[in-house]
């Protein structure tokens, strides 16, 4: 049986914890101590009710156990290295992480920083804490993994087939790199803009945000196009704007994470998604405007909140 730790006992964390639980020694790692019974509401709303092996940080670096198969990290993007380093004395070098976060800035730093395999998990699954005690997958998706120097195919293999078996349906690839930037692209072109004016998804499709999400896509068509990032279809501005249309159309209900962040008082992940694209626009000297303004207007969001 392999066995995994899950460091960020969130929405993905839990998710990951519940399906993998059943056939895996899972062990769920947080700051704080977790109820014991958790819950998991299904897409179709059906609660399923198990013992999760939860532990605090302290308890783990206490007991010291054999160390696992794979360290999953499930915080958000700007926790991702705190919590690794947290480990250091746990587990050894060479064991395998595998980083859940959207955006691009775990990825790039810990795959550098880390002598083990780092693999990446891209995944359209949604989920939500609803309490202590419950998460709700609010969506089947599909998860993507691999490694972004292509040296960890079996091991991307392995993982994928083991959360395909628990329920999770995943693919090893060797496109990582290409598939986190493109879901950053389209959480770049709606989480900033849904977050400032508070607004749902399908918002966007009106005026004046219609305009606003057009000019975001043209930067950022812009500047993926100097990095050699293609849209998943058609090709350039078009194929790029197709991608954004398309998800706030699926998904017009919504409140986007980054939305919610700010509603529930807590940091954005636009260090993440908006950092990347910013600092590639800087190193291309490409107009990036839109992008700026929106990481200000973030970060003036979130200080009010502090
Ligand atoms: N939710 C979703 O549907 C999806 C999420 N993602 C991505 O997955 C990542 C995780 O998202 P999500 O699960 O929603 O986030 P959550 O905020 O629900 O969970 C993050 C968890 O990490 C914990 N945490 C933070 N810092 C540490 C630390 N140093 N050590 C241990 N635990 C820590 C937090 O606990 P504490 O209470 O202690 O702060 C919290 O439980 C994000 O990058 C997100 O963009 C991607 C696709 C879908
Ligand atoms: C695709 C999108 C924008 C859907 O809401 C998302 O991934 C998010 O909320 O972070």
């Amino acid at each position: 049986m392999s066995s995994h730790w899950i460091i960020g006992p969130g929405a993905i964390g839990r998710l990951l914890a519940h399906s993998l639980s059943p056939v895996a020694a899972v062990t769920l790692v947080g700051r704080r101590e977790l109820a014991e019974r958790q819950t998991l509401t299904s897409p179709v709303g059906e609660p399923h009710t198990q013992r999760l092996n939860g532990v605090t940080l302290e308890q783990l670096l206490r007991d010291a156990p054999a160390p696992p198969a794979f360290v999953h990290i499930t915080t958000k993007a700007m926790s991702a290295q705190a919590a690794l380093e947290s480990l250091a004395g746990v587990i050894s070098p060479t064991t395998p992480i595998v980083l859940w976060q959207n955006g691009f800035l775990a990825q790039p730093r810990i795959t550098q920083a880390w002598p083990g395999p780092v693999l990446c998990a891209t995944t359209t699954e949604g989920a939500y804490v609803n309490g202590e005690a419950c998460v709700v997958h609010a969506g089947r998706g599909h998860t993507f993994i691999g490694d972004l120097n292509n040296r960890h195919a079996e091991l991307a293999k392995n993982l994928a087939l083991q959360l395909t078996h628990a329920g999770l349906a995943a693919t090893p690839v060797e496109d990582i790199r290409r598939r986190l930037w493109q879901k950053l692209a389209v959480n770049a072109a709606v989480n900033p803009l849904v977050a400032r004016y508070r607004i749902r998804n399908g918002q966007l499709r009106d005026r004046p945000f219609r305009l606003y999400v057009e000019a975001v896509i043209e930067e950022v068509a812009g500047i993926l196009d100097k990095e050699g990032i293609a849209p998943p279809s058609g090709a350039g501005l078009e194929g790029w704007r197709t991608l954004v249309w398309q998800v706030v159309e699926n998904t017009a209900n919504n409140r986007a994470s980054m939305f919610q962040d700010v509603l529930a008082g807590r940091p954005t992940e636009r260090a993440a998604i908006l950092g990347p694209l910013i600092d590639n626009a800087k190193r291309h000297q490409l107009p990036c405007e839109q992008l700026v303004a929106l990481d200000q207007a973030l970060e003036n969001i979130e200080a009010q909140l502090s």
